[in-house]
């Protein structure tokens, strides 16, 4: 398996320049993520690496070898890279082990057959050889594509938006066993997803894109607790940026009182910042100088999530456990309890 690098990479369609300037490495082994909302150009990178889009500048390099750059392009069927898609699209005629054996056509039938046994034994379907597709459920069939994906011992995986069409509940599950799939066989991938869950559950470092452009290459801890600028910090995980203004290196005044954390570096004394105050930075109390009114709520089962309005109508989340509830309307008085100490430029 083998190391991919994109170095300064642009892609248009006609005049219509899509992606920017995207520079990220998936070491080897290791499983990447492209994050982000319809339509940010994930699946134009993803089809760039596979071979089917050019590139207008820079570089894909696989295992020490250029595969895309201006003026260069080895055509996809020579770049031995799997891909597994959405929708799956196993052949409905042809058994379990046909569509397994689909990419490998040169082997001699008992090679492919120890082939297809020791992939359903990697998937968790042993003895599933003679089934056809539609005996199989939406989360078989996709351990199957990735089965077929993997048969001819691809160089590099590309997923994109795998487990799209499964049911909320069952994608974090399957993200999670195909992790441990590919993690077994030491298989380099890159994965493309809007859902931060699947994201969280199956990859080692994620790049969030921003209309053709790379926000942030990081691992999900990092992303969550050290966004470095507020596109990050609104699309992963749940908060509001309120604003702030530098008093000194270590401390921000805002309409919740001073929070503590590191100002950076460009920010001098009297900037104005914003806050990240993520819903477990907050803890709603019986009696405290702080106050806001309960502008919604949301049952979460164990929790309700707060949207609490400020004294300037500027909004905040907080959680608290269901049994102890506000209705909307109520005044509530609340703590501050930062997990997260995010201070960011205001502009
Ligand atoms: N073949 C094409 N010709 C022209 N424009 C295209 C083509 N394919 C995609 N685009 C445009 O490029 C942009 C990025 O599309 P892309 O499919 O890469 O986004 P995405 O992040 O994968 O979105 P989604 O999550 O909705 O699949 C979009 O504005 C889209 O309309």
């Amino acid at each position: 398996m083998s190391k991919l690098t994109l170095q300064n990479i642009h892609i248009r369609y006609g005049d219509n320049a899509v992606v920017h300037d995207v520079s990220l490495t998936v070491e080897d082994g290791q499983i990447g993520c492209l994050l982000g909302p319809s339509g940010c150009g994930k699946t134009t990178l993803l089809r760039a690496i596979a071979g089917f889009e050019p590139v207008t500048q820079g570089t894909v390099i696989l295992k020490d070898q250029v595969i895309s750059a201006p003026g260069k392009h080895l055509p996809p069927e020579q770049r031995n890279i799997g891909m597994v898609f959405q929708d799956y699209a196993l052949f409905p005629h042809l058994s379990i082990a046909s569509n397994i054996t689909f990419g490998i056509h040169k082997q001699s039938g008992k090679d492919k057959a120890q082939r297809v046994a020791e992939l359903l034994e990697l998937v968790n379907l042993p003895g599933y050889e003679k089934r056809y597709p539609h005996e199989l459920s939406g989360g078989q069939q996709q351990r199957i594509a990735l089965a077929r994906a993997l048969a001819p011992r691809p160089r590099l995986l590309l997923l994109d938006e795998p487990f799209g069409s499964q049911d909320v509940e069952l994608r974090e599950m399957l993200a999670r066993e195909v992790r441990d799939i590919l993690k077994r066989e030491g298989i380099t991938a890159l994965l493309v997803t809007h859902d931060q869950h699947e994201a969280f559950a199956m990859a080692d470092e994620i790049g969030v894109l921003q209309a053709g452009r790379l926000q942030q290459w990081d691992t999900a801890y990092n992303l969550y607790h050290k966004p470095t600028n507020p596109f990050v910090a609104g699309f992963i995980g749940q908060g509001a940026l309120i604003p702030g203004t530098v008093l000194n290196h270590n401390t921000v005044m805002t309409l919740i009182g001073p929070v503590q954390g590191l100002v950076p570096e460009d920010c001098l004394t009297e900037s104005a910042v914003h806050v990240l105050i993520r819903p477990d930075d907050l803890k709603l109390v019986a009696d405290a100088p702080r106050k806001a009114t309960v502008a919604s709520r949301m049952f979460r089962g164990a929790e309700y999530l707060y949207t609490l309005a400020l004294a300037d109508g500027s909004q905040i989340l907080a959680l608290a456990p269901s049994h102890q509830a506000y209705a909307v309307g109520n005044t509530v008085c609340f703590e501050l309890d930062m997990q997260h100490r995010v201070i960011l430029p205001a502009n």
